[in-house]
């Protein structure tokens, strides 16, 4: 029997995500579908009747205006928004700000899906060089992570993510959803996805075909050991996220 509900989502779509370029933390705001998503997702979540008690995002404010935009759609604007590093994109190292599309000329389609999917597999890191990295790293928010700013990832795999996730998800979110808080998580693609491995209980190999759309709820039921009773809900028009999930799916393809 479900204990407890939790809803995790990756935010409306960031700007980059048209551009098919590896974002990650460089700090990109929602593109004009993504405020729309947003603004949809709320609506969805206000017609079921869901009242929020907190919403945790990363510190990347494309995921901070996605929460922001839902709350307003479900007049809930005076909910809390907590924010954390350690719901941060993936660190894509010295792939950020590459073109998907291009990479895949130069590296093949299968590297590009084993860069982006694989569970273990950590990108080059990033270095002084490259043209986001004073941006990233001179931004002041990083000072105010709960780990100084030279132990923060240059690069990481979806384990990577995990690892830096489950301290904040035991410590901080499990607390909240155990006093009976309803708790949504505006996240991204790969921060979700390490969520998502670690709560349905997903194989190493299993996860790599999970792709996760922009702009939409995922509702997750737990027992009172925090284990799923039923598989993750995709919230929304059916057809409408498969063609989505299908679009993220062909970033990579030439
Ligand atoms: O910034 C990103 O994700 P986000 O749009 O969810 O924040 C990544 O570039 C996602 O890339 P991927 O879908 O190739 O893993």
């Amino acid at each position: 029997m479900s204990k407890y509900k939790v809803f995790v989502m990756r935010h409306g779509e960031g700007a980059w995500t048209k551009e098919n370029r590896f974002c990650s933390w460089v700090d990109q705001r929602l593109s004009e579908d993504g405020v729309k998503e947003a603004l949809a997702c709320g609506h969805l979540l206000k017609e079921a009747g869901y009242q929020l008690d907190v919403v945790f995002t990363s510190l990347l404010s494309r995921s901070i205006h996605t929460a922001w935009l839902l709350l307003e759609a479900m007049g809930q604007e005076w909910v809390p928004v907590v924010r954390t590093w350690r719901l941060n994109e993936r660190h894509y190292g010295a792939l950020i700000g590459l073109n998907r599309a291009e990479m895949a000329l130069n590296h093949g389609e299968e590297q590009v899906k084993q860069w982006r999917r694989s569970y273990d597999l950590t990108p080059p890191p990033i270095d002084e060089s490259h043209p986001y990295f004073l941006e990233i790293y001179n931004d002041r928010r990083y000072s105010t992570c709960d780990v100084s700013k030279e132990f923060l990832p240059k690069s990481e795999s979806l384990k990577d993510v995990l690892e830096r996730l489950q301290p904040y998800w035991d410590g901080t979110i499990v607390p909240e959803i155990k006093r009976g808080k309803l708790v949504l998580i505006s996240g991204h693609g790969n921060s979700c996805r390490a969520l998502l491995k670690h709560l349905e209980g997903l194989s190493d190999a299993d996860i790599v075909d999970v792709t996760l759309p922009t702009g939409t709820p995922i509702l997750i039921e737990l027992d009172e050991n925090f284990r799923p009773t039923k598989p993750m809900q995709l919230l929304g028009d059916q057809k409408a996220i498969q063609a989505a999930i299908r679009k993220v799916e062909d970033q990579e393809l030439l």
